[in-house]
């Protein structure tokens, strides 16, 4: 456990009192691996950081040097790399439901992945981690988790925890007292790690108490899939969020699309239009999606029991990354189409679920509900495109929990009858411990890398539902793959909407999969 004093360093004391800053550095963030030892390359780190302030000091604000290094940065100098003016504003970053899975597993290592790792200038975030329960035990969840998840000494985990405000959010009066202690010339971050049952009510105490004296567009709220349980429920939630804020101030994530290999499609298929064109001609082409875990879902099992696979992972996570691909490759042919217009392209044809073994002992030990449920853990789908702009493509969609192999991928095969042609986004986990895309059946260097990523040697790869083994060809995206959630989060404080999905898509998106989810009569 760690407790004590913060970290006294030259950095802190020249940068802020209370938050932390993240560089936009037009886009494009200075990162190290997050296992990096980094205390031995903390004075490495203060030292790039000082230059750099000394070196924006002279040449931008010829701020005198013991100002720089000795005072908070006032409001109206910090260093802007970017001449963006929305970006001159301190953020508080508020996570409610700071004591769940989400918060604990994914939101509060993005957060100390992205303060270690970047280096400072514009934007100033104030961390506040609240929930339902007394700060004490707020406090101890988010120390605990991040001793577990982060391996660095203690020095900079504590340096990281002291920028974190813990506060009890439960009754109205604290949404207020809350909003009216944070300056109203401040952005504002409402991240919703809460049930999708809670938003409406959550938002609607935002509504009341925090817009107040401050500009709309400087509060953001961002949500997480899934959005509503169905169609109609979704519409309903869609509404009543509508009420209290502009679909312009809602994010919602989906971390997916923030995965290297997600983000890869456009730009591969842009730069490989051959590809893209071989594929439109193909009487043959499939594309087959996968999201397998190993893990099962003891420790969510209350939500996940009202989910179930479709809802968690598919009508969201597998659904983008299918109209990414197909809107990537149609791009040529077709710029103007909406991506939810292409949904409508797709029919499901067969579906099969199916539950883990030991998934109704475990939700007996939960005491969640009573009796057994069939809500599944597996989905097996076989759908079809039909669209003017290709010929048939057969499009299938697996996912499941507690299965022998951890595997997220797209795959694509297609061919002309006598050389088999496959390119295979391989997204997350085994296979390759990096993320990359892949492919075969291609004449060497016929196709060019996304990001002017050099081509790796040729590697044997087994694609998921592929027979065996074959040689790949790679596009290496990266050394490791990185938490989503801090390209989902980084996105947020630039007051960009990357990663944020859009009300047009999760309808379409629900009314295809509505009828197969009711067919089952549970999640
Ligand atoms: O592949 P990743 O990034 O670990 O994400 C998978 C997770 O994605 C989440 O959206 C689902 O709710 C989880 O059930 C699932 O485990």
């Amino acid at each position: 456990m760690l407790r004590g004093t913060s970290l006294r360093n030259t950095w802190r004391e020249a940068t802020t009192a209370e938050g932390f800053l993240v560089t936009t550095d037009g886009g494009q963030l200075n990162r190290k691996s997050l296992r990096t030892p980094i205390q031995s390359s903390m004075d490495v780190f203060h030292l790039k950081i000082v230059i750099t302030g000394i070196l924006f000091s002279i040449v931008i604000y010829a701020i005198p040097w013991s100002d720089f290094l000795l005072s908070t940065v006032p409001r109206d100098d910090y260093v802007d790399l970017t001449s963006n003016e929305t970006l001159k504003q301190d953020v508080h970053f508020v996570i409610l439901g700071a004591t769940g899975d989400l918060a604990l597993r994914y939101l509060f290592p993005a957060l100390f992945s992205i303060r270690t790792n970047s280096t400072p200038t514009e934007i100033r975030v104030t961390i506040y981690a609240t929930s339902r329960q007394a700060p004490d035990v707020i406090r101890n969840s988010v120390e605990l988790s991040i001793d577990a998840a982060i391996g660095c000494t203690e020095v900079v985990q504590r340096d990281f925890l002291s920028f974190i405000k813990y506060r009890q959010l439960r009754a109205s009066e604290d949404f207020e007292r809350l909003c009216t202690s944070i300056p109203s010339t401040d952005k504002l971050v409402f991240y919703l790690s809460i049930p999708p049952s809670a938003y409406a009510n959550t938002v609607k105490n935002f509504g009341l108490f925090c817009k107040n004296g401050r500009r709309e567009a400087d509060i953001r709220l961002v949500l997480e899939k899934p959005f509503g349980a169905d169609y109609s429920s979704a519409r309903a939630l869609f509404e009543k969020l509508k009420q209290w804020f502009p679909f312009e101030r809602y994010y919602l994530v989906d971390h997916y699309k923030a995965k290297e290999a997600t983000i890869a499609i456009p730009e591969f298929f842009a730069k490989n239009s051959d590809v893209a064109a071989d594929f439109i001609s193909s009487n043959s082409s499939t594309i087959e999606l996968v999201l397998n875990e190993t893990l099962g879902v003891t420790d969510r099992i209350s939500f996940y029991d009202e989910t179930g696979v479709v809802r968690d992972v598919v009508q969201n996570h597998l659904m983008e990354i299918l109209i990414d691909i197909v809107s990537a490759i149609t791009k040529k042919v077709n710029s103007d189409l909406e991506r939810s217009s292409l949904i409508t392209n797709v029919s499901i044809d067969t579906v099969n679920f199916g539950q883990y073994e030991s998934y109704n002992q475990e939700l007996a030990k939960s005491a969640v509900r009573e009796g057994p449920s069939n809500t599944p853990t597996f989905v097996r789908a076989e759908a079809s495109l039909k669209s003017t702009l290709l010929k048939d493509v057969k499009v299938s969609f697996t996912a499941g929990k507690k299965l022998s192999r951890k595997v997220s991928q797209a795959r694509l095969t297609f061919g002309d009858g006598e050389v088999d042609k496959e390119v295979v986004f391989h997204i997350g986990g085994q296979g390759l411990n990096y993320p990359a895309v892949l492919f075969r059946g291609f004449t060497r260097n016929s196709v060019i890398c996304p990001s002017g990523r050099p081509l790796s040697e040729r590697v044997p790869y087994k694609a998921l539902l592929s027979e065996s083994k074959a040689l790949f060809q790679v596009c290496p995206l990266g050394t490791t793959f990185r938490n989503a959630y801090e390209a989902v989060i980084e996105d947020i404080l630039r007051w960009q909407s990357q990663y944020s999905t859009d009300v047009g898509f999760i309808l379409s998106s629900w009314a295809l999969w509505d009828p197969w989810i009711k067919k089952l009569g549970t999640g």
